[in-house]
């Protein structure tokens, strides 16, 4: 684990690029900014070259794509290819709606991408496994979730960063799992798409290194939800208040101390 490069996200203050969905653009907005990224969302095709010429990571989300938007995405993912700017993919509801796993699995042949970060149902779609997704969230399943993630990440050749209680992330072959968190995540919509842009920050600081971008970025933001949750914090909202703060606050050495992760 990198902690250390939060402080050094902190000041390099990363440009990421982000396809959003329309639902939680403001939290990924202020989710990078109150970590110390600097976000920019992009909704228009003509400025794909030049906005991805001023970007250090990209963070592509399918949580309300149209088709115009398809057309978008998979060619900001090409010129992002083209200027080995790394990429960040959130395959939203692939576990629910065929349709976008459809969508999603043709993108994942159009352009490559460094991480996919997804919940359980989501890897369990895009590992052809067998698992009951509801909509955005995991639902349930009694696949081995440690399984399909390598499976996804060897059929993809990227980075897995499957989150839930305990997140896990891995290559094909290491596994890491981290077990920080607060269950208040859960009932703020949002948390995954904010993951997935954080995962992009510390990508844009890795120097290619995006086993170790993905982890730190699952370590960092599930222990600072934990820290937001400790905080006279009584439901979503002051949750959604704290977590803001916390991410603007929280040091290094504070997250240090409540790590709970471990190599499997
Ligand atoms: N039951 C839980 N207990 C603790 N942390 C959780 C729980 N569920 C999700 N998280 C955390 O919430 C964040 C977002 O992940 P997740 O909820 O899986 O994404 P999504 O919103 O895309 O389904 C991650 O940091 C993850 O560790
Ligand atoms: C509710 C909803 N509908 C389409 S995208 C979206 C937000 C998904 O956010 P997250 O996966 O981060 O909870
Ligand atoms: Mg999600």
């Amino acid at each position: 684990m990198k902690l250390a490069w939060l402080d050094k996200l902190r000041e390099q203050n990363p440009v990421v690029l982000n396809i959003s969905n329309f639902v939680t653009v403001q939290d990924v907005a202020n989710g990078l900014n109150a970590l110390g990224a600097s976000p920019i969302m992009s909704e228009e095709i003509a400025e794909t070259k030049e906005m991805v010429a001023i970007s250090d990571a990209i963070a592509l989300n399918l949580g309300s794509f149209t088709q115009t938007q398809i057309a978008h995405i998979k060619k900001m993912g090409q010129e992002a290819n083209f200027a080995h700017n790394p990429i960040v993919l959130d395959p939203v509801a692939v576990g629910a709606i065929s349709y976008r796993k459809q969508t999603a699995l043709q993108l994942l042949q159009d352009f490559s991408v460094a991480v996919i970060r997804g919940n359980a149902g989501e890897i369990a779609a895009l590992a052809n496994f067998s698992w009951q997704a509801k909509g955005i969230d995991a639902g349930f399943g009694d696949s081995n979730v440690v399984e399909m993630a390598k499976v996804v990440a060897k059929k993809f050749h990227c980075i897995i960063l499957m989150s839930g209680k305990t997140d896990y992330i891995t290559d094909g072959n290491r596994v890491t799992a981290v077990h920080n968190g607060t269950k208040l995540f859960a009932i703020h919509v949002g948390s995954g798409d904010m993951l997935t842009s954080i995962v992009g920050a510390f990508a844009a600081v890795s120097k290619g290194d995006y086993f170790e971008a993905a982890q730190t970025a699952a370590l960092v933001f599930a222990a600072i939800g934990e820290l937001a949750a400790k905080d006279k914090c009584i439901g979503p909202g002051s949750f959604t208040v704290n977590l803001l703060d916390q991410l603007f606050l929280a040091e290094s050495q504070q997250i240090s101390a409540i790590a709970d992760y471990e190599e499997l």
